[in-house]
């Protein structure tokens, strides 16, 4: 059971917050952090559903070093596509922690953090589906759940103090919502159908590959990454909670992430690390190239050794390691990279996979990094620009926040951001869900649309639907 959170503790701090509130006439940060029983990283979730609904999100490294799950939102974050997103949210985030008073524990993955992410491309045009998204979304939770590598919780409680508000009367409903989210821990679950699941042209997309190839043939760019959408329709709504639930299950070493906005929400288990910062230590991932898992211990070995041999997916992987290397440089006094690459083993698939180490440079926040990191040709393609622009002829949809970066950030600029793919949107009675591959001169459009069949298996699998 959860211990309860005595309601005096922090109240002095808070008054404090209060006086500076008055004292700057502005609103000030108040973030409090304390030492609670462990809780499950759903739960908390779920229990936050009745509350809180349009304002969750969740996030579980693929190490186990930590789980973040935010619910309510005391402030957002949003961004268009005219200006500098990165550093637009950025000056937000700095802006709004100004005077800001903690209390409690200190440590990394506690205390203000944002969770939320990024569009891929902001001058794709507009869908429907993406309409509650702006090309940065950042959430500020109310209570935010951390669980650490040891299995420590700690609950995060954030409140905005304004200058006219009673601190009395605000201190009061935040310790009383607080004890309601804690009762309603075992809540239950009723969840939609699936009515049918849609391929959204799969052949035109095949079409598309032979065209994309045949300009890779003729030299006009090196790689471009092609993806495509599965459209399930559900008898209702689909509750992201299941759809998590089964994701944890099934993909125990991917990054396992939601985020609701309204009634979207944007849900994945991605095996792919953009960035982490943590202090001075930075860490990326070159994931490019892919083959199936065998039936066998010893087929699924041949086609590991089949995939570190050849030649075209050695290629790609390539063109992602040089571009990783050359954007983190430019942030980093020193980096590591790996000369080959090893193999990355997931319950459907085995792809190329070089991790990258780097010592960050001074006065950089996790930010910086995203920014010189997205996309990379994992995910576009080789060169950049070109490849975008072929992107936002061809695909023919919205991206949204599919193969963009997604994570968190805290006040001191430490972070940690995956590349949202394995993913998918869930929308009104619908979820859309995507997947993509490195197309190059030598691709071929079946095998191509095979391996994006095989991606899309995960989310398929959580939220229930069907493909021959
Ligand atoms: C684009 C996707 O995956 C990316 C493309 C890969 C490839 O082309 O081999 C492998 C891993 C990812 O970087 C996806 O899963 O949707």
């Amino acid at each position: 059971m959860v211990r309860i959170i005595q309601q005096s503790h922090g109240y002095a701090a808070f008054e404090h917050a209060f006086e500076k509130a008055y004292q700057f006439k502005r609103d000030v940060l108040f973030s409090m952090v304390i030492p609670i029983d462990p809780v499950d990283p759903l739960q908390f979730y779920e229990a936050g559903y009745q509350m809180f609904q349009g304002e969750r999100s969740f996030w579980q490294d693929r190490d186990g070093e930590l789980a973040l799950i935010g619910v309510g939102n005391a402030q957002t974050f949003t961004s268009n596509p005219l200006n500098d997103r990165f550093t637009t949210i950025q000056q937000q985030w700095s802006q709004f922690l100004e005077h800001a008073v903690y209390f409690g524990v200190q440590k990394i993955g506690t205390g203000p953090i944002i969770m939320g992410g990024f569009s891929f491309d902001p001058r794709q045009e507009a869908e429907l589906e993406w309409s509650n998204f702006s090309d940065g979304y950042f959430q500020l939770p109310s209570y935010m759940l951390t669980i650490d590598q040891y299995g420590a919780a700690f609950l995060t409680t954030n409140i905005i103090c304004s200058e006219g508000d009673h601190a009395k009367t605000i201190w009061a409903r935040i310790q009383a919502n607080k004890e309601l989210l804690f009762t309603r821990l075992q809540d239950h679950i009723k969840d939609a159908n699936v009515v049918q699941t849609i391929e959204v042209n799969p052949e035109r997309w095949k079409n598309t590959i032979g065209f994309v190839v045949k300009r890779l043939q003729k030299e006009e760019m090196e790689k471009v990454v092609l993806a495509r959408k599965i459209k399930v329709e559900f008898d209702g709504k689909k509750r992201s909670d299941t759809v998590l639930e089964r994701l944890r299950d099934d993909q125990p070493d991917s990054f396992i992430f939601s985020l609701e906005v309204l009634d979207s929400c944007f849900i994945g288990a991605t095996p792919e690390r953009l960035v982490k910062k943590e202090n001075e230590s930075i860490l990326s991932t070159c994931l490019a190239g892919s083959i199936q898992r065998g039936n066998t211990t010893e087929e699924d070995n041949r086609l590991g050794q089949l995939l570190l041999h050849d030649e075209k997916n050695l290629h790609e992987h390539q063109l992602v390691v040089n571009m990783i290397k050359s954007s983190l440089t430019d942030l980093c006094e020193v980096v590591h990279v790996p000369s080959q690459p090893a193999l990355m083993k997931i319950r459907d698939i085995q792809h190329l996979y070089t991790p990258v180490k780097g010592i960050a440079s001074k006065g950089i926040s996790i930010l910086d990094y995203v920014r010189n990191l997205h996309p990379t040709p994992a995910l576009g393609g080789t060169p950049t620009h070109l490849a975008m622009d072929v992107i936002r002829e061809e695909e023919g949809m919205n991206r949204g926040f599919y193969a963009a970066p997604v994570g968190w950030l805290d006040a001191q600029g430490n972070g940690e951001f995956a590349v949202a793919i394995r993913s998918g949107l869930l929308h009104d009675h619908h979820a859309y869900l995507y997947a993509g591959c490195g197309v190059v001169a030598d691709s071929d459009p079946e095998s191509e649309y095979q391996e994006t069949t095989i991606k899309f298996r995960p989310m398929l699998r959580a939220v229930g639907g069907t493909i021959k």
